[in-house]
């Protein structure tokens, strides 16, 4: 049995009093949540916050990107260490966001990938197709490119220490969200991709939705059987939207 996990990625948004009140709302509501495990993903700056305000509550940090490299000349980088000196369990990498903006390559994501286990952080491993790989029907093709080059660089084993995050980047703070049956879909074929390496690694591995998802639309996919949680952007910013698509586990 996969325990669901729903990660919240707060992106480039706050500031040190607003992640302040949304980290109390998050500490006075998550005794309602029962089954899923809870982690957040602020802004590197404020993970010292995060880790004074979280240590000792069921909720998990981490990281929303790391370098490739261990320590040295990189500036503006952020080492895996240096996040888990400050209590990371988790780090976001390959996100749609890094590979278009930053021009992330399905091989820089699987050094990252190595790079996070080399520190022992747990990657949130973001793969998605856009609205016109979609179109073109070219879906399949983009995800399983996107995995195949992280099991080649670390293994199927290594993949299995991760997570998966399955991102239609259409559905990305768009307000469209895949329908669970599009996402459903979507999830079995990752699933059957990993299976085609290890069927352990791929009947273990947790793959994660995320675009759009919020409390109102997060039951019906997360009640799909290869749906395994949530990485959640616009709606992790609000306690009350957030706890609700943790809570939607338990039903
Ligand atoms: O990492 C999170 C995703 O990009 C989803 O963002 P969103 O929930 O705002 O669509």
């Amino acid at each position: 049995m996969r325990q669901p996990l729903v990660a919240g990625n707060w992106k480039m948004n706050g500031s040190l009093a607003s992640v302040r009140d949304l980290l109390a709302g998050l500490k006075a509501g998550i005794g309602d949540v029962k089954v899923a495990e809870v982690a957040v993903c602020p802004p590197a700056v404020f993970i010292p916050e995060v880790q004074a305000q979280l240590d000792g509550t069921p909720i998990a940090w981490g990281g929303q990107d790391l370098s490739v490299h261990e320590s040295g000349a990189y500036t503006g980088e952020i080492a895996g260490s240096m996040l888990t000196d400050f209590g990371c369990k988790y780090v976001i990498i390959g996100h749609s966001e890094r590979r278009t903006y930053h021009g992330e390559t399905d091989e820089l994501v699987a050094e990252k990938f190595t790079a996070a286990r080399k520190s022992g952080l747990v990657p949130l491993f973001c793969i998605g197709e856009t609205q016109e790989e979609r179109e073109s029907g070219v879906t399949e093709e983009v995800v399983a490119r996107q995995i195949d080059a992280v099991i080649k660089h670390c293994g199927v084993d290594m993949l299995g220490e991760g997570v998966i995050a399955y991102e239609p980047v259409w559905a990305i703070g768009t307000g469209l969200t895949a329908s669970p049956e599009q996402a459903q879909d979507v999830h079995a074929f990752i699933r059957q991709r990993v299976s085609e390496s290890s069927a352990d690694v791929a009947d273990k591995l947790r793959i994660l939705y995320g675009g759009s998802m919020k409390p109102g639309n997060a039951a019906e996919l997360l009640a799909k059987p290869d749906i395994d949680g949530g990485l959640i952007g616009g709606a992790a910013l609000k306690a009350e939207d957030f706890l609700g698509i943790c809570t939607a586990a338990n039903d």
